[in-house]
């Protein structure tokens, strides 16, 4: 093609508007694509779940969720009380942002309970170098604790000793129509992680572990509403305490004082003394605790730190809210769980069966020895304790995560400090379990020749860097408390006025998910 002079003079005449368009254009596309990365996930702007349920006037938080989820997607926002909350769900979801991007999204968001009951203290609540350094001395402990012939091997088999002898003696006493099991339960699990944390064993119906666990109860009762300020912080001005926040702050000063600070106390006497008698025989500082426990090995962390001028972010203040909150993390999940068991157990009397045949085949029948269980051998149970955790779903809304800088997730703007919550129902009953989520069958956790699998949707103790650190402690005690109660007794429905009355499977929503008062009755096998 041949360009005239003129040709070209035209072409210049074009060329102010075409570089103006373009300009236009491209201002116009950026307006629209920085809107569209400061788009915010979809969600209606009032809605209460979990707290509205709490509050009693909405429906179960779950159906909410689903239906949620339904009409907006895997991320949605809606408002928690007067907090804005940020829910994920799915496999691909959760794990992206938990596991893919887990140090992103490693902290916790600020918490008005938190800061007012703990001072933003401890180890649940703490984000940071604060986090991180605890996070190393805890895994370690509980590593070395529930390592195969380590300590919680010791506490897990008295302690489940002591649980079915008790039994046994109700049943000795004809009482074994209709037992409450909760009480003594919850005193085991709370004496594995007394142990556990202060080095010393209790028994089971020794004062101290009674008072304990009744506090430890009564806190968590009385969170169920509390934790509603976290939501709604102006709730905690109303006049006489209408969701128990002040009797919450209470509880957890009794806590602290009454219970975790004397074993602080002894745990450091017992320190000092072995020191100075190491100290006079050979000159050397010891700088492990006697007895290995957490709180023990909390001290032993930060006082050689101390002494040797090392930076650290461990300190007195913190230890007490530590410990109790791994504690805490440990009391109210096993309960839980070892309820939901037993409760589906009475169901499904078929797996009971399956379960105490694997158990009596590998472990033997008379009273088997439950600090030596080769977890290998027993599939079946322990397919059958996932399906358990994956029905009774005990931790649908766990705390929360959040960045400490503005992102995106799914391509939706999540400023800084949202609290991002994980919809933990639309793993357990999520698309990817199959087509029968609602129906209880250990078999999907195992392969076709009968081994254990474990499917990648099966989040119970969540994932990434903030994912439970008592996740092998947990795995050995729901299995020693299980084979050791399977062992010996056949669970089910009570009679009662003549009719045979199956505990419901309708949970109570706190900050865990538990069962509804129930009774069964028990029987040696
Ligand atoms: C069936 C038993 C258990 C279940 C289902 C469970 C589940 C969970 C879940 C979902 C979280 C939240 C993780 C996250 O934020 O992403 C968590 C945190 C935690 N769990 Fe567990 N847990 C169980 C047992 C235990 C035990 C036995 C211990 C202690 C020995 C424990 C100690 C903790 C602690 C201290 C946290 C806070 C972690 C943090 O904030 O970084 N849990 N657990």
């Amino acid at each position: 093609m041949n360009y005239s002079p003129q040709s070209l003079a035209q072409f210049d005449n074009l060329l102010y508007p075409t570089v103006l368009i373009s300009l236009l254009s491209a201002l116009v596309t950026a307006y629209f694509l920085s809107g569209r990365s400061r788009q915010q996930p979809p969600g209606p702007w009032v809605l209460l779940p979990g707290i509205g349920h709490l509050l009693r006037f909405a429906k179960d938080p779950v159906e909410q969720l689903r239906t949620l989820r339904k009409q907006y997607g895997d991320v949605f926002k809606v408002y928690m009380g007067t907090m804005p909350v940020v829910f994920i769900s799915g496999f691909d979801v959760i794990n992206g942002v938990l596991h893919d991007r887990g140090a992103e999204f490693a902290h916790r968001p600020p918490s008005f309970i938190a800061e007012k009951l703990v001072s933003n203290k401890g180890f649940l609540n703490t984000s940071g170098n604060v986090w991180t350094e605890q996070k190393h001395n805890i895994a370690r402990t509980l590593r070395s604790l529930s390592a195969s012939g380590g300590l919680l091997e010791q506490y897990i088999k008295s302690t489940v000793n002591n649980l079915t002898d008790h039994l046994q003696s109700v049943i000795q006493k004809g009482e074994g129509g209709q037992v409450d099991l909760t009480p003594v339960v919850r005193r085991s699990v709370c004496s594995i992680a007394f142990s556990m944390a202060y080095g010393r064993q209790l028994d089971l119906d020794s004062q101290l572990l009674v008072s304990y666990t009744d506090t430890l109860d009564q806190f968590l009762r009385c969170m169920k509403l509390a934790v509603t300020t976290t939501f709604i912080p102006y709730i905690h001005l109303l006049p006489n305490d209408p969701v128990g926040y002040r009797k919450c702050k209470q509880l957890a000063v009794v806590i602290e004082m009454d219970f975790v600070r004397p074993e602080l106390e002894r745990l450091a006497q017992i320190h000092r003394e072995a020191q100075m008698t190491c100290e006079k025989k050979t000159g050397e500082t010891i700088t492990t605790a006697p007895t290995l426990c957490y709180a023990g090995a909390y001290m032993d962390e930060m006082n050689e730190k101390i002494r040797n001028n090392i930076p650290t972010m461990m300190s007195e203040e913190h230890l007490p809210k530590t410990v109790s909150d791994v504690i805490m993390g440990s009391f109210d999940t096993i309960t839980t769980t070892i309820q939901w068991f037993l409760i589906y157990m009475t169901h499904h009397l078929d797996v009971q069966k399956k379960c105490r045949q694997e158990i009596h085949k590998f472990m033997g029948e008379d009273g088997c020895d439950v600090s030596d269980i080769d977890r290998s051998k027993l599939a079946y149970t322990q397919a059958t304790i996932m399906e358990v955790q994956r029905v009774a779903n005990i931790g649908p809304m766990p705390p929360c995560h959040t960045s400490d800088k503005d992102t995106h997730i799914n391509g939706y703007f999540i400023p800084k400090n949202t609290a991002i919550m994980t919809n933990m129902d639309s793993l357990m009953m999520g698309p990817e379990v199959g087509d029968d989520p609602t129906e209880f069958r250990p078999e999907r956790f195992l392969t076709e020749d009968g081994r254990p699998f474990y499917p990648k949707w099966f989040l119970p103790f969540s994932t990434g860097k903030r994912m439970c650190p008592g996740v092998s402690v947990a795995k050995k005690e729901l299995l020693g408390f299980v084979v050791g109660l399977l062992s010996r007794f056949q669970f089910c429905a009570p009679l009662v006025d003549g009719n045979e009355e199956l505990p419901s499977l309708e949970g109570v929503y706190g900050l865990t998910k538990a069962p509804q008062p129930f009774k069964l009755c028990i029987q040696s096998v």
